[in-house]
């Protein structure tokens, strides 16, 4: 699932340290890391690339926050039997991220399965941790990234950006260590989990959990994995990216080509759906998207802060929030409170689609068009 990779010492002098240039994969040795519950995850991992290069001030630093079953692979081919970059042509010599610039870094998250320390990977004694793999928040990821940007000599980024999830990871760094960021955007984000999200989310929790190849969450070693579990929650989660319009309009009640649904074979949306299950479970370990599911039933900007308007109320940082118009997974008006409530935010960016909360990934050109604002805001900043 990961790219074996030597994993680099925690760096002694941070000043020093870059992860290699052209998007090569690397891993930084960050240490333990104390989660919110009070437990500790000893002596983490965490996968990183890097496009650009980085100003003699080391101010130009853009982090890049991915979604949940994306990783470090902003842009470029990828490894053998791995999808291209999830934002492909929006970094680069002249890209919205233009790496002429700006040094573009991006992260696997704490408790991902392309190099990052998670489930799948070996716990002390040597095991796959498994089942005993501590239950994470959104904040936890975050703080495994200010861990890692202490490692490596960063005390400040130019601007933090990310859609979705990695939405949520803008959001946290906002609000948990503002003077670190100097301008944002979160993207198809809330707040707060909603009650469409978790109850969809922990559906698709149970898809996996009941597979019986599951055994607990320790089926690392055992060569069972719950791929058809995993397979059931990607169908459900994809139902909830794209639009009823979308999905009627492109495929309809028709059947698959070369299928008869009366004698047994497949309408066409129900081979489309196939098809999203069988690509992710080809690449994803399934322990990994429960637990980043869960950690993202746990998002709340307000836990422990006095609420959500308490939270973002202090937060001066210039942000773009935008949303997708047609998104029924993250709605409008849970990006309208966010830009209600960030004192920095000018205002809701919508973007029109009829791919919902996919757009975020599909509507580069709009996308691109908001990277680029938000770097003009971190440059204002700057100067
Ligand atoms: C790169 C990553 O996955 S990182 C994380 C991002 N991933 C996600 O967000 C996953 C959820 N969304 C997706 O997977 C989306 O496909 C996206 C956002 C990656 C791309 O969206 P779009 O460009 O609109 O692609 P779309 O949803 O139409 O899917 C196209 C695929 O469906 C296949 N397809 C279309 N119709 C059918 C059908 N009737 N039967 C089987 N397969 C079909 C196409 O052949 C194509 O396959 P490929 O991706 O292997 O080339
Ligand atoms: N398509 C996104 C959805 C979650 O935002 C992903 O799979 O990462």
């Amino acid at each position: 699932m990961s790219a074996p990779v030597a994993a680099r010492r925690h760096p002694t002098s941070a000043a020093a340290y870059l992860p290699p240039p052209d998007g090569r994969l690397d891993l930084v040795q960050i240490g333990d890391v104390r989660l919110e519950s009070g437990a500790t995850i000893p002596d983490v991992h965490i996968a990183t690339r890097r496009w650009g290069e980085l100003s003699a001030a080391r101010d130009n630093i853009v982090l890049v926050e991915h979604a949940l079953t994306a990783d470090s692979l902003v842009t470029g081919p990828g490894d053998p039997g791995r999808p291209a970059g999830w934002w492909d042509g929006l970094v680069g010599p002249g890209a919205p991220l233009d790496t002429d610039r700006w040094c573009i870094v991006a992260t696997n998250v704490l408790g991902g399965c392309a190099g990052s320390t998670g489930p799948g990977s070996a716990a002390p004694d040597g095991r796959a941790w498994g089942s005993r793999f501590p239950g994470i928040s959104i904040r936890d990821q975050v703080t495994a990234e200010r861990t890692f940007a202490d490692a490596i000599g960063v005390a400040r980024f130019a601007a933090v950006v990310g859609g979705s999830m990695g939405g949520m990871r803008v959001l946290e760094w906002l609000v948990g260590d503002p003077d670190r960021v100097g301008a944002a955007l979160v993207l198809a984000t809330g707040a707060r989990a909603t009650a469409d999200q978790i109850g969809t989310q922990t559906t698709q929790m149970a898809a996996i959990t009941t597979d019986p190849d599951w055994q607990g969450g320790d089926y690392h070693e055992t060569g069972r994995v719950p791929l058809h579990g995993l397979g059931l929650a990607r169908r459900i989660a994809h139902l909830t990216y794209r639009t009823e319009f979308e999905l009627d309009d492109r495929f309809g009640n028709a059947a698959q080509a070369g299928e008869d649904p009366w004698r047994g074979g497949r309408y066409a949306v129900q081979s489309y759906l196939d098809h999203q299950a069988a690509k992710l479970a080809a690449r994803f370990d399934p322990a990994t998207y429960v637990l980043l599911t869960d950690a993202m039933n746990r998002h709340d900007i307000g836990r422990g802060r006095g609420g959500v308007a308490a939270a973002l109320a202090d937060v001066r940082v210039p942000t773009i929030v935008a949303g997708i118009d047609s998104d029924r997974l993250y709605p409008l008006h849970t990006q309208a409170e966010l830009a209600e409530g960030l004192p920095g935010c000018s205002g809701l960016a919508v973007i029109t689609s009829r791919d919902g909360h996919d757009g975020f990934l599909t509507e580069t050109t709009a996308v691109g068009k908001l990277l680029v604002e938000t770097l003009d805001l971190a440059r204002s900043a700057a100067d």
